[in-house]
């Protein structure tokens, strides 16, 4: 045995000691610290190199000549703020004159290599400050979600994004969305996750599952109204949008009362309205829409039609009445018909998942961010539940829901069953319950929920 070989085997030994000997969260710690005084003690030479640094100000050289002391050399943006994360580190810099928040995102694959991290990604926070957000490793590949998250009403921690900051899905920012992606790309258990983040939300719940039920029903417990099938799908939206109007009526006549009142709040919507009088919000949750908008005779056109039509008024009035569309399905372009496009425009936020080919992307992404398409067709087909999430601002991350099971995400909605509001409106499609809260997930299709 060489000299070398020896020294190798003994600190594999005491690596292997340490390991054992200390837990998890050390060496996370160990790696965070390192990462830490790894990018302080470089950061000076790396900014150079990557051309982030300008030249000192005249009156420095000016006063390094004056008082004969050696030439300041250029400078990098200013360190605000350096904050160790669980997936690496934040930095808030603060640009020099003549520099701009594109330098620094133009320049964030040179600074991935220089700090040896895995992922580096930039955003302008405001006029003259970049944060940086620094990734040690590949944080999509096995998804953990923070123990904390900043949970508000109506807002779901749902996704991790690469950055290693949490993906929101925020009803109240970002009304209704759509999600795209190709069979077997993670689109029911990014929805799944939904539900789960859901569930313990004051929030009706109300699903339309044109496979047969067999996403959504497991999860009965925790829905208000559940249709299986598009004449049901039908029956459901048409209520809904009557519930829709007669909430509008309730925010009028308080509009009415607040404008004789003076300094009163005037009410545009139901989160304007005193606790006591706001309705409960309702969440749509789609699978599969092209189902519905799929006709083989003039009958089924008629209620495909009507389906479509509900669905876009939902669209264009359903915020004010807290009347929130989760619309999810392989393809959504002009190809299903009439009304199809103008539903689509009014899906602020939008979620690809793998797609077959850039047409799907394209209904994604096409009319809002184009570089976001590319992403969604690179993503590869073994990395199922990963996704590009982008909204009508052009911007967009790629995210990747936790890996939620059915039982999960059951055990959840049954655990905040008696969450579930009684809607009126919605009273015909409460789905038919039998059996505890703790009865297995049902192996088959459930009752109709209107049985
Ligand atoms: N976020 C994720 N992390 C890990 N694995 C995932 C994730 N999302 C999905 N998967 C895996 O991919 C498989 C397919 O996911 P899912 O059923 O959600 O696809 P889908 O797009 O709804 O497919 P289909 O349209 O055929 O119903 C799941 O069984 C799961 O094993």
């Amino acid at each position: 045995m060489t000299a070398l070989t020896v020294a190798l085997v003994l600190v594999a030994a005491a690596v292997g000691v340490l390991r054992w000997r200390r837990p998890a969260w050390y060496w996370l710690t160990f790696g965070v610290t390192l990462a830490v005084v790894r990018v302080l003690v470089r950061y000076g030479s790396v900014m150079d190199a990557c051309g982030l640094t300008v030249p000192p100000a005249r009156w420095r050289l000016a006063l390094a000549r004056a008082t004969n002391r050696p030439i300041p050399g250029p400078r990098a943006p200013r360190i605000l703020r350096l904050r160790p994360t669980r997936t690496g580190l934040v930095l808030r810099l603060k640009l020099r004159p003549g520099q701009d928040a594109f330098d620094v995102a133009a320049a964030s694959d040179r600074l991935r290599h220089s700090f040896s991290m895995y992922g580096v990604t930039s955003r302008e926070l405001r006029s003259g400050v970049v944060e940086v957000r620094m990734t040690g490793y590949d944080v999509l590949k096995r998804v953990q979600m923070p123990a904390k998250t900043d949970t508000r009403p109506m807002r779901v921690p749902v996704a991790l994004r690469q950055d290693g900051s949490v993906h929101y899905r925020d009803y109240r920012a970002i009304p209704h969305a759509l999600t795209l992606g190709a069979t077997e790309s993670g689109k029911s258990v990014y929805q799944r996750n939904l539900v789960a983040g859901l569930a313990p939300m004051d929030v009706a719940l109300v699903g339309i599952d044109c496979k047969q039920g067999v996403e959504l029903f497991p999860l009965a417990r925790r829905f208000s109204a559940l249709a299986d099938d598009p004449d049901t799908a039908a029956d459901v939206l048409d209520a809904l949008v009557a519930r829709m109007g007669r909430i509008y009526q309730v925010v009028r006549a308080q509009q009415r009362i607040a404008a004789d009142v003076p300094d009163a709040e005037i009410a545009a919507d139901i989160w304007d309205l005193p606790t006591d009088l706001r309705p409960t919000p309702v969440v749509v949750l789609v699978d599969e829409v092209a189902e519905l908008a799929l006709y083989a005779n003039k009958e089924e056109e008629k209620r495909r039609d009507r389906v479509i039509t509900a669905l876009v008024r939902l669209a264009q009035l359903g915020r004010a009445a807290g009347i929130y569309l989760e619309i999810c399905g392989q393809r959504f372009g002009s190809e299903l018909g009439k009304g199809i496009t103008m539903l689509r425009a009014q899906l602020t936020g939008r979620t690809a998942h793998r797609v077959n080919d850039e047409t799907s992307a394209n209904m994604a992404f096409g009319d809002i961010a184009p570089d976001a398409v590319l992403a969604a067709i690179q993503i590869p087909a073994e990395m199922r539940g990963l996704a590009i999430a982008g909204d009508s601002s052009g911007g967009w991350h790629r995210i990747r829901a936790p890996h939620t099971s059915l039982r999960q995400a059951v055990n959840i909605c049954n655990r905040h069953a008696d969450r579930t509001p009684d809607l009126p409106e919605l009273a015909p499609f409460r789905p038919a319950l039998s059996g505890s809260a703790d009865a297995p997930v049902p192996a088959a299709k459930p009752s109709p929920a209107t049985a």
